[in-house]
C-alpha cells in the first residue's frame, strides 16, 4: 500500500482532522501556552536507557548487527500495554520494561538472529518473557511470537537475513525506515475514524529512534530526518498530558478509564486518545519553535535551554514519556486497549 504522501505527514493530517471533530477528547488550548513554559524548563537529553535495553560492545563480533537485531525485535513487540495489567513483570520494572529487559537477557546469553526470529514458538517467547505459569498472558505471548517471526522472515526474504541491511536499505531516512517497517501486518498502524483512515505509526516511527539512541547516532542510527517523525502514540504520552490538563476526556471515558474498563481497539475513544495527543504534541513542538525564535517576546525564550537545537515532536515524545515514569503518572490508571499497535 503505498502512501500518496510521506507517512509522518499522514500521521500529521489525519490527526489534525481527528482532533478537528473529537468529541471525547479535546486540547485545552488555554492551559498549552503555561504548559509549555513548564516544560520548557526541562529540555530533552534523549540518552538510550542502557539499564534496560541491549547493545553489543563496540568490539564484539557482529557486535552493530546484533544491536540492530534487537532494536528490530524490540520494536516488532513493542506493545501490549493493554495486557500488561496481567503480565508477570520483573520487581519494581512496568510491563514494557519487563519485555526490554527480558529481551535483552535473551541477546546478552544468545542474540536472536533473522532464522532464530522466523523459527521462534510460542513456547520459547512465553519462556523467554516469563510467563511460562501465567495462562493470562498466553495472548499476548502468541502475538509476539507472530510479530517476531514476521520480522524474522521479511529479514530472510527482504534483506539477507541481516538487520544492518534492512537499517541501511532505507537510506539514513527515518521516514523510508517507518514506511517500509509499515508495509509489514502487524506494524501496519493504521484506524478506521468516521468513514476516514487514521495512520499512526507508532511502532514504526519509533524504530527509527531507538536505533539513533542505540547507537549514539553513528552509523546505522544516523538517520537526517528524525525532525519528521510525529509523537508515539502508546497509552502513556496521553495520560502524562491528560493528568497535566492538557488533553480534557469526556466525563464518561474518564470514568471507564478510573474503572480499569478496557478501552475497545480501533473505537472512537482510542483513536481520539492517541490522535489528538499526537497533534497537541505537534501543537508544543510548533510553539516551542516559535518561542525558540530570537524575536519572540515570550521571557522564557532566553533561557539557556534555546542554545540547544531544535525541539522535534519526538524530543518531546522522550520528556513525555518519561516525565510519566514519575509515581504521580503512574498512580493514576491510564487507558488500556489489548492491540499489536502500543
Ligand atoms: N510514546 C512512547 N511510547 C513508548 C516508548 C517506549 C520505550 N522507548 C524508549 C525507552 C527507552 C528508550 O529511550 C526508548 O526510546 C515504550 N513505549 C510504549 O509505552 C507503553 C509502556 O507501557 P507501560 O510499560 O505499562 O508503562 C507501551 O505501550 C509501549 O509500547 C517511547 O519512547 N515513547
Amino acid at each position: 500500500m503505498q502512501l500518496p504522501t510521506s507517512l509522518t505527514d499522514r500521521v500529521r493530517s489525519d490527526c489534525a482532522a481527528v482532533a478537528a471533530q473529537s468529541e471525547l477528547v479535546t486540547i485545552d488550548g488555554e492551559r498549552l501556552p503555561a504548559y509549555l513554559a513548564e516544560l520548557r524548563r526541562t529540555p530533552p537529553d534523549p540518552q538510550y536507557d542502557a539499564a534496560h535495553h541491549y547493545r553489543a560492545a563496540a568490539a564484539a563480533p557482529d557486535g552493530a548487527e546484533h544491536t540492530a537485531g534487537y532494536v528490530l525485535a524490540l520494536d516488532a513487540i513493542n506493545f501490549g500495554s493493554g495486557y500488561f495489567p496481567s503480565l508477570h513483570k520483573l520487581p519494581g520494572a512496568s510491563g514494557y520494561h519487563t519485555v526490554a529487559a527480558l529481551l535483552t537477557q535473551q541477546f546478552d546469553e544468545s542474540p536472536w538472529r533473522a532464522a532464530d526470529l522466523a523459527g521462534l514458538t510460542v513456547v520459547q517467547v512465553t519462556n523467554t518473557f516469563g510467563q511460562r505459569d501465567n495462562p493470562e498472558a498466553s495472548e499476548l505471548m502468541e502475538l509476539f511470537t507472530a510479530a517476531l517471526n514476521e520480522l524474522g522472515d521479511w529479514l530472510l526474504r527482504e534483506h539477507d537475513g541481516s538487520a544492518l541491511r534492512a537499517v541501511d536499505a532505507a537510506g539514513g531516512s527515518a521516514e523510508t525506515l517507518a514506511q517500509q517497517l509499515f508495509q509489514l501486518p502487524t506494524w501496519a498502524d493504521v484506524s478506521e475514524y468516521r468513514g476516514r483512515q487514521v495512520h499512526l505509526a507508532k511502532r514504526a516511527q519509533l524504530t527509527a529512534v531507538d536505533l539513533a539512541l542505540a547507537f549514539d547516532g553513528a552509523g546505522p542510527g544516523s538517520f537526517y530526518d528524525l525532525h519528521r517523525l510525529t509523537m508515539f502514540a502508546d497509552n502513556l504520552v496521553p495520560h502524562v498530558l491528560r493528568t497535566d490538563g492538557l488533553l480534557r476526556y469526556h466525563p464518561e471515558l474518564a470514568e471507564q478509564i478510573n474503572a480499569g474498563r478496557p478501552i475497545p481497539a480501533g473505537s472512537a475513544a482510542e483513536v481520539e486518545i492517541r490522535a489528538v495527543a499526537v497533534h497537541a504534541v505537534e501543537l508544543l513542538a510548533a510553539g516551542w519553535r516559535s518561542s525558540d525564535d530570537p524575536a519572540s517576546d515570550d521571557p522564557a525564550s532566553d533561557s539557556a535551554a534555546d542554545e540547544q537545537r531544535p525541539v522535534s515532536a519526538a524530543d518531546l515524545d522522550y520528556l513525555l514519556w518519561n516525565r510519566g515514569q514519575q509515581p504521580r503518572y503512574r498512580a493514576l490508571p491510564r487507558h488500556r486497549t489489548r492491540t499489536t499497535n502500543y
